[in-house]
């Protein structure tokens, strides 16, 4: 990357643009988004490891379009390994419905189906043999006691594993989506015999074209989990491992300090198969200082996340833009790569991360307010559907992580706020799931990339010119809801 004028202070994303140049990729498709730093990922998006971002639902989602989730270090250990377990039996092809008994009833139906995007449950017998599916509309103006069974459509298409293409082959793909499309139906489902093996969508056929799931060596979807630099963090990561995570993330908000140093050191002793992730700092310093400790990925940035008051409260951090890009020279000056973590809330600040030269991005508060983030939806007075988020340093979180600590040292502990309790994320109704969020990204930086022509992430961050812009160039550059007087 290069600056088409040098840079007097620090910036942030909205403080810069990227100058098209010369391309030679003809399309947006020949693309390719896959990081180079040993994850497996075949894009460079993470979930957060935020309690409010990150669960079962939005790690399995991740790993099927080729990103990653990371598990938050407040889940016990135990419950990690059940979800990493749970994650690796889903399917990288199909889609996870939510599937329901024909003696539930419509309330039970609309109590879980937001739990998915899919806007429908999938209805099976006593012997979990395929009934139909029964959608949301199904369930208006009905009684809420009706039994899904009697309600159930089973006359829709519905197919059988072998019958859709195992690969991204767009022409076998296509006379499936026109199936559906003839039958109007958005979903169907794919049998086993009379099993449920999953769902397909007609979006879901197109992004299997797009696409490459993230898998381990034996194809199952990848999972990363976090530990913080307290307590026995050898003992914790060798548990990690043992569940099976395919990332171990060492996360605290200091990383420049000598428990990251030390948490690091314990994790690499195990020697991990995996990739280790430490951070978060801000400096090249920081950077050389973890990597030396073993980390083969850091994770950037100090108070630019949504959540965040760390900036507020002690006027530490770094604006994100140059914070990376001093990060990320440092790191491959020693072989390593960084991810950029915190502050991205539109698809061109995931491209300026991949240009600074992020290996990937990490994405918390977006992201939250999606069908598969973990949060209970709620809809507000003017009809709004939300989740709710909260930063992994604030007192709401703080008090969860110190539950079995006594009464004492949690109060001494709930001095250091530098988070968020209550945010309301609202769920976009054009991209209510996190794949739309990844579709939109994932377009923007595909784009990107080729007016930089660039074919590749190493490519990309290597072309990339990059402006600096004033807040009216900014402003120049949003669309317009409205006409201007
Ligand atoms: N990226 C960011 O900008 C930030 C992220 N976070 C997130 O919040 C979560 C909780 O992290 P964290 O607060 O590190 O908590 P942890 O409980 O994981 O551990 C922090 C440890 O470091 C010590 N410490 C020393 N200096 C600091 C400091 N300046 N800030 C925090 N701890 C310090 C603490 O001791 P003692 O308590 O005795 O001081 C404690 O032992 C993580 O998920 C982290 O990523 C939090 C803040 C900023
Ligand atoms: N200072 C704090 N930083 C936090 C807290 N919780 C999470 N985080 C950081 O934010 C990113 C995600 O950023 P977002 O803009 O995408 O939401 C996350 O990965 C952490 O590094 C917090 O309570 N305080
Ligand atoms: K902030």
């Amino acid at each position: 990357m290069r600056f088409l004028t040098t840079p007097t202070t620090d910036l942030t994303y909205n403080d810069v643009f990227l100058v098209p140049s010369m391309s030679r990729v003809t399309s947006r498709f020949d693309v390719d988004l896959s990081p180079a730093d040993g994850t497996g990922s075949t894009i460079p998006v993470v979930a957060a490891n935020m309690t409010a971002v990150t669960g079962r639902r939005m790690t399995e989602t991740m790993a099927r379009r080729g990103g990653l989730g990371i598990l938050p270090q407040d889940i016990p250990l135990d419950v990690i390994a059940e979800v990493t377990a749970w994650v690796k039996q889903r399917s990288p092809r199909w889609e996870t419905p939510v599937v329901l008994g024909r003696t539930s009833t419509v309330h039970d139906a609309l109590g879980i189906m937001h739990k998915r995007p899919h806007g429908l449950v999938v209805v099976v017998d006593e012997d979990g043999g395929y009934e139909g599916l029964v959608l949301e509309a199904d369930c208006r103006d009905v009684d809420r006691f009706t039994q899904l069974g009697d309600l159930a459509r089973g006359d829709g298409p519905q197919f059988q594993e072998e019958d859709v293409p195992a690969d991204g082959d767009t022409a076998a793909l296509r006379s499936v989506y026109e199936t559906m499309a003839q039958a109007r139906v958005s979903a169907a489902p794919v049998l086993r015999g009379r099993t449920v093996a999953g769902l397909v969508t007609r979006q879901g056929l197109v992004r299997s074209t797009i696409y490459t799931p993230s898998v381990d060596a034996r194809g199952r979807l990848r999972v990363g989990a976090a530990v913080g630099i307290n307590g026995d963090v050898g003992e914790k990561a060798a548990r990690l491992l043992e569940a099976g995570v395919d990332v171990l993330v060492v996360d605290t908000a200091h990383g420049h300090q000598v428990k990251a140093m030390e948490a690091v050191a314990a994790v690499r002793a195990l020697n991990p198969q995996v990739p280790v992730v430490a951070g978060n700092v801000v400096t090249g310093d920081g950077v050389r200082d973890l990597v030396s400790a073993g980390a083969d990925i850091v994770k950037v940035g100090v108070g630019p996340g949504a959540m965040c008051t760390t900036r507020m409260m002690t006027a530490v951090g770094r604006p994100q833009f140059s914070a990376v890009v001093e990060c990320a020279e440092a790191a491959a000056d020693l072989g390593a790569h960084v991810w950029a973590d915190g502050g991205v809330k539109h698809p061109r600040d995931v491209a300026l991360a991949l240009a600074a030269g992020a290996s990937q991005v990490m994405v918390g508060s977006w992201f939250a307010g999606t069908h598969e983030g973990p949060g209970e939806i709620t809809v507000d007075a003017a009809g709004r559907a939300y989740k709710e988020s909260f930063g992994m340093a604030s007192a709401r979180a703080v008090r969860h992580r110190t539950i079995g600590e006594d009464r004492f040292s949690r109060a001494r502990k709930a001095l250091f706020e530098e988070g968020i309790s209550n945010s309301t994320m609202y769920l976009d109704p054009q991209r209510p799931g996190v794949e739309d969020l990844l579709d939109h990204i994932t377009s923007g930086v595909r784009s990107s990339m080729t007016y930089a022509g660039a074919a590749s992430l190493p490519q990309f961050s290597s072309r990339a010119v990059v402006g600096i812009q004033s807040q009216s160039g900014y402003d120049e550059g949003r669309p317009r809801s409205e006409s201007w007087s």
